[in-house]
């Protein structure tokens, strides 16, 4: 590989509907943080559920970012009782995703996984998740305030406590941290395998890697792809990723 190729970095799609029209979507926020936080080559992955070969695909690729999304995971993939009429969900990218991420840890290809995405690795290692959390009682508050500006609403919002003999804790150097807050559910059990590397101060799970996984396995509940290279503690997490993307490529191609 010449020294300036980039890897090359898969971010499955969204979809939604708009006008008659369906379509597969990623937010720039994701995409940007793939450019500037982990210094790689972004490349969009529709939603194709079984159409979509996942060996052909990823064989391709360096590494992969599961995003946030506003739907939820549709609960009957981690046995929960059925979502409140009118929950958004997104059945495409449950059955594009789920596969996906099982099918890239077991290959090793480095994996980030964000909010959802964080959501949906704790399920792919058979965890299942508070539908709403803040009904359980015991947890502070992690929605954002939907009528403060954008800026705010992805402010910092809490500490995270981050385990000592984690990845976070080796790559940062830090006990506690700030981190912004947008989900309404939230992890219940954790998936297994899954090794937990930061927790709020309520106790819930914030962070966590594959314990076994061939390479980088890694997924957070909050957002580090806002504004990264404004935010060190953001910016560590997306070097490490962007390295191990790097890593894989130089030996994929060798
Ligand atoms: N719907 C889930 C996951 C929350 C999430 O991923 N939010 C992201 C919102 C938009 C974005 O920043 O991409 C939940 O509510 O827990």
């Amino acid at each position: 590989m010449s020294a300036t190729r980039k890897p090359l970095v898969g971010i499955p799609c969204c979809t939604t509907q708009q006008g008659l029209h369906p379509f597969h979507q990623v937010g720039d926020k994701y995409i940007m943080g793939v450019v500037d936080g982990a210094d790689a080559l972004p490349v969009l992955i529709p939603a194709l559920g079984d159409q979509l070969v996942s060996d052909q695909l990823l064989e391709r690729l360096d590494g992969l970012l599961i995003t946030g999304s506003p739907s939820n995971v549709e609960p009957h993939h981690y046995n929960g009782p059925p979502s409140d009429p009118g929950t958004q969900h997104d059945p495409q990218r449950d059955a594009t995703n789920l596969p996906l991420i099982r099918a890239a840890v077991e290959r090793g290809l480095p994996v980030l996984a964000i909010c959802r995405g964080f959501q949906e690795m704790n399920v792919v290692y058979g965890g299942s998740l508070h539908q709403k959390l803040h009904e359980v009682g015991g947890y502070q508050e992690h929605r954002e305030d939907k009528s403060q500006t954008v800026e705010q609403q992805y402010g910092p919002a809490h500490a995270v406590n981050i385990e000592p003999e984690g990845w976070l804790a080796r790559w940062t150097g830090l006990q506690t941290a700030m981190v912004n807050s947008l989900h309404t559910q939230g992890l219940d059990r954790l998936g297994d395998g899954l090794v937990v590397e930061a927790r709020a101060d309520d106790g819930l799970v914030e962070a966590f890697r594959v314990g076994d996984a061939a390479g980088f396995a890694f997924a957070v509940q909050w957002h580090p792809e806002w504004k990264v290279r404004e935010n060190p503690f953001y910016q560590a997490i997306f070097t490490a990723f962007g390295d191990a993307c790097r890593q894989w490529a130089a030996k994929r191609v060798s």
